[in-house]
């Protein structure tokens, strides 16, 4: 199949120095609760060395007293609740799916469910050190309110002594680029179908006021029927209609001319990159080859003219020239002008059918099945016995 993407990862604008007043406050901040976790945190302590010792400094029992929750908590609620020892799920780990950005993507079984789950663990460090605490919080408030059959939803969601977790299904088919690299050639009904389920996924997205920012093939997982579930809200967030944006961020290959030039933007440019994204599965290759800045990428983005192979159909040409467009409004956006578009003619857009269209590309396919690997990127164990270690009450 086509030339792999030579830079498919996932970059934001956000200063990398920015770090260091959110960690600053993690150490010296206190916030208000009336929990009875106090006292945690000594100075100059990690936070695994001060939880360890903090059953050393237990709390007065005061009636009424106001107490302290420490930052190194405090910060990720309540996205990210502490669990009491009671409604831990026994998880075992299974192996590592990926190594994500900021921390590993590990396969595990919730031996309570007796399921396989897919774990994306954070180190609360990183989180902080790259400033992205409140992109974490986002993704999962964003996932907890999404509901679609091709959107991968929030299962659960907490946090340990020194990682967050966020818990989904586990989509053993892996990814779309896995598949796209793995297969010599994608019809164009499989195309067509993969389009329609995008189509339905965007307009639903948009019409909640979200912005996904990073629509890319490695970011759309293929669930046990072959159909699709968009993933990794890491760098979604909520844009009423009307309102723009201004961050530099995405995935280069993906990103449309105005994000790339740093804005004002909008939803469409969720467009521009599924115009990236069907390009590249049909042509095998990607539209414009990757550049290793932004500003490289925006000169290729804005000089290209797109070769279109004659080999594809007339209506799918036209798609990807309207997605493609440099003018972000021409781009078609709204579901009825995908209903009458030319490409999706004799298809539905309603997810609910298109869930009972075979999708029989991926399911020929399934030997492909993700490979797992030992190493789980340093992660050992699962540091959430928060509440055991302290001893004291669960604040969520
Ligand atoms: N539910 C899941 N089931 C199976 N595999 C998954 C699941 N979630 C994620 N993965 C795998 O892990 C990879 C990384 O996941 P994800 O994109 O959410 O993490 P990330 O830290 O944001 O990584 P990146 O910044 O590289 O996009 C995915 O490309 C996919 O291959």
């Amino acid at each position: 199949m086509g030339a792999a993407s030579s830079d498919t990862k996932s970059i934001s604008s956000l200063s990398s120095n920015s770090w260091v007043h959110p960690w600053k406050g993690f150490w010296n901040g206190e916030i208000r609760t009336p929990s009875r976790l106090r006292q945690l945190w000594d100075t100059g302590c990690t936070v695994k060395n001060k939880l360890r010792t903090s059953h050393q400094t237990s709390p007065p029992e005061e009636k009424g007293a106001e107490w302290t929750l420490p930052q190194c908590v405090a910060l990720f609620l309540p996205e990210f609740p502490v669990w009491s020892p009671t409604t831990q799920p026994e998880l075992k780990i299974l192996g590592c799916v990926a190594k994500g950005s900021i921390g590993p993507v590990l396969k595990v079984f919730n031996c309570s469910e007796q399921k396989i789950f897919a774990l994306k663990v954070l180190p609360k460090g990183e989180v902080l050190r790259r400033n992205t605490l409140r992109q974490c919080k986002e993704e999962v408030s964003i996932q907890r309110q999404v509901k679609h059959p091709f959107i991968q939803c929030l299962g659960e969601s907490w946090q340990g002594q020194r990682h967050l977790f966020i818990m989904c299904n586990y989509c053993s088919y892996g990814d779309l680029y896995s598949l796209w690299m793995s297969a010599k050639y994608i019809d164009e009904d499989t195309i067509r179908l993969f389009a329609a389920e995008l189509v339905s996924v965007l307009v639903y997205l948009h019409n909640l006021g979200i912005i996904h920012r990073d629509v890319k093939m490695e970011n759309i997982l293929l669930d046990e029927r072959g159909h699709l579930k968009l993933s990794d809200f890491g760098l979604s967030r909520h844009l009423p209609y009307g309102d723009r944006a201004y961050t530099i961020c995405g995935t280069l290959q993906y990103m449309a001319p105005e994000v790339l030039s740093g804005g004002p933007y909008s939803h469409s440019a969720d467009w521009f990159s599924l115009g990236v994204l069907l390009f590249a599965m049909a042509a095998g290759e990607f539209p414009v080859p990757s550049a290793t800045d932004h500003t490289m990428m925006l000169e290729r983005v804005n000089d290209a003219t797109y070769d279109i192979p004659r080999t594809l159909s007339r209506g799918l040409s036209h798609l990807l020239k309207e997605l493609l467009c440099k003018v972000p409004r021409q781009r078609p956006r709204y579901l009825h002008q995908f209903k009458n578009h030319i490409f999706f003619r004799g298809i539905t857009l309603d997810p609910a059918l298109l869930q009972k269209c075979p999708v029989d590309l991926v399911l020929k396919m399934r030997k492909s099945e993700v490979t797992i690997q030992s190493d789980c990127d340093g992660f050992e164990d699962f540091d959430w016995d928060l509440t055991q270690t302290l001893q004291f009450p669960c604040p969520a």
